[in-house]
C-alpha cells in the first residue's frame, strides 16, 4: 500500500479520505503519514545496515512533536539548529546522547544547554565558535564532542538558496583550513575532537556531489591521522533530494551503499542528518478553494492555503503538484492558484490544468518537508492545523492557530502613557 493513494477517484492518506480530513479538521490542514515517516526513516537505517553510525533526522524539516516522538520510537538520532529544537527532541521522548547540533549561530546559552542535556556532538562551523565551545564547557566542567563543519566547496548543483558546500557560502569552515583549527581544537580544553562533518546542500538529486565532498573528507582524514588527529566518525549531513515532480534522486541504498564503498579500511563510522527524504513525500496541504477568479487575462482559484502557510513556491520557485481529493467531471482549464495573502507573490502552484469548482478540496503534495515549519502569521493569519494519519486514524497533533495564540504576549501602552 502507498501511503497516498487514489481509491475510486478519492484520495487517501493510508485508510482516511483526505475529504473527511478537511470536513473534521478544516483547512488549511498539514496532513501526514505515520507509515510514510517509517519506510522513510527505515530505508536509512536499513541501509546503513550493521555499519557503526546513526540517522539523526534534521528536525528543522518537520519539528511536529508528534513526528519527532514517531521517530524516536524507531530509534532515530537528531540534528537540531537551536535551543528550541533541543527542546523539542526531548519533549518528544529523544534520546540526547543520539543528537548532533549544527548551525553557524549557536549562542552560549544553546551550548550550555546541550553541554546540560549531555548531546552527541556539536557540529562546530567556524574558528571563533570552536573558541566560545571550549570556553563554555571548560567554565561547566564538562567536554563537549566536536567535528569540524567544512566547506569541501563542491557545487551540489541544486537551487542556490539551499546549496550550501560552495565557497561563497555562509556555512562552515573551509576545508584548507581545517587542518589548523583541528590542530587548534585538539590542544583546547573542554573539546574533544571526534569527527569531520559536511553538508552540501539540499534536494541533491544525483550522487556525484556528495561523492566528491565525500573525496575531500577523506583526504582530510588520512592527513590529520598522519597528524596524530584521529576522526572517529564522518557526519555527512543530509541533502538527499525527493520526487516532487519528475526528479529521480538516487535510492537511499544506492547513496550508502556509494558511501560505505569508498570508505575502503578506514574504520570510520557514518552520520547522515536527512530532513527532506524522510519528511517531504509524508506530507500534505489540504486547501479548498473559496473563489474563482476567471478574468480575460488569467484564471485565478483563490484558495485558503497561502505562502504564509508554505512559504516553498514562493521563496524558491518551487514546483509541488497540486490535485483534488475528490475527481468530479468539469471542463479543465489553466489556474493560478493563489493565496488570500497581500503579495502578488503569493501562491502555490502556477499554471495548472485543473477542473475547479468553488468548495474543492485540493492537496499540495510533497509538503511534509519545510511546509509547516517554515510557516508564518503573516497578515495574522492562524497557522495551519496538523493531523497525524495512523492506519484508520487521523490524530490531531496541533491545533489551527487561534487569534490568541497569535496574540499571546502582546500588550498595548498603558493608557497613561
Ligand atoms: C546542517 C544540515 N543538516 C541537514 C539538513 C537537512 O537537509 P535535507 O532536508 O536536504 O536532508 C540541513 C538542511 O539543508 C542542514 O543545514
Ligand atoms: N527550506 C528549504 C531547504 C533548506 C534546507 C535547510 N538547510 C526547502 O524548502 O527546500
Amino acid at each position: 500500500m502507498q501511503p497516498f493513494e487514489r481509491r475510486d477517484g478519492e484520495l487517501f492518506v493510508e485508510d482516511v479520505p483526505l475529504a473527511r480530513i478537511a470536513e473534521q479538521f478544516g483547512t488549511p490542514t498539514y496532513v501526514y503519514s505515520r507509515a510514510a515517516f517509517t519506510q522513510h526513516y527505515l530505508a536509512y537505517a536499513q541501509a546503513l545496515g550493521d555499519h557503526p553510525g546513526m540517522v539523526c533526522y534534521a528536525i528543522k524539516a518537520n519539528s511536529n512533536l508528534a513526528v519527532l516522538n514517531l521517530l524516536a520510537r524507531l530509534g532515530a538520532g537528531f540534528d537540531i539548529v537551536s535551543g528550541g529544537e533541543l527542546e523539542r527532541v526531548l519533549r518528544a521522548g529523544g534520546d540526547p546522547k543520539r543528537v548532533v547540533f549544527s548551525g553557524v549561530g549557536k549562542t552560549r546559552e544553546e551550548m550550555t544547554q546541550a553541554l546540560n542535556a549531555g548531546i552527541f556532538c556539536f557540529n562546530v562551523e567556524s574558528e571563533a565558535e570552536l573558541e566560545q565551545l571550549s570556553q563554555v564547557a571548560s567554565e561547566l566542567g564538562k567536554t563537549a564532542n566536536i567535528s569540524l563543519r567544512v566547506n569541501p566547496d563542491v557545487d551540489a548543483q541544486t537551487h542556490p538558496y539551499i546549496s550550501t558546500g560552495l565557497k561563497e557560502n555562509k556555512f562552515g569552515i573551509d576545508i584548507e583550513r581545517a587542518p589548523a583549527v583541528y590542530r587548534r581544537a585538539a590542544e583546547l580544553p573542554g573539546l574533544s575532537v571526534q569527527g569531520l562533518d559536511c553538508h552540501i546542500g539540499s534536494q541533491l538529486t544525483q550522487l556525484a556531489p556528495f561523492m566528491d565532498a565525500l573525496d575531500r573528507l577523506l583526504v582530510l582524514v588520512d592527513e590529520l591521522a598522519g597528524e596524530g588527529i584521529h576522526i572517529h566518525h564522518l557526519d555527512l549531513g543530509g541533502g538527499l533530494g525527493v520526487t516532487y515532480r519528475d526528479e529521480t534522486p538516487p535510492p537511499v541504498s544506492d547513496y550508502m551503499d556509494a558511501i560505505k564503498a569508498r570508505l575502503g579500511d578506514r574504520k570510520l563510522s557514518l552520520m547522515f542528518e536527512p530532513g527532506r527524504s524522510i519528511a517531504a513525500n509524508a506530507g500534505v496541504l489540504l486547501t479548498q478553494v473559496l473563489y474563482l477568479k476567471p478574468t480575460e487575462h488569467k484564471n485565478f482559484a483563490i484558495i485558503d492555503g497561502a505562502m504564509n502557510d508554505n512559504i516553498r513556491p514562493s521563496l524558491y520557485q518551487a514546483w509541488q503538484n497540486i490535485v483534488p481529493v475528490r475527481e468530479h467531471g468539469g471542463e479543465v482549464k489553466t489556474w493560478d492558484l493563489v493565496g488570500p495573502v497581500c503579495e502578488t507573490g503569493d501562491f502555490l502552484g502556477k499554471d495548472r490544468s485543473l477542473a475547479l469548482e468553488a468548495g474543492d478540496v485540493l492537496a499540495m503534495l510533497s509538503a511534509g518537508a519545510y511546509g509547516f515549519g517554515m510557516s508564518s502569521n503573516y497578515n495574522s493569519r492562524g497557522r495551519p492545523a496538523e493531523v497525524l494519519v495512523d492506519g484508520d486514524r487521523a490524530h490531531l497533533v496541533r491545533a489551527r492557530e487561534t487569534i490568541d495564540d497569535q496574540l499571546r504576549g502582546e500588550q498595548v501602552l498603558p493608557d497613561s502613557e
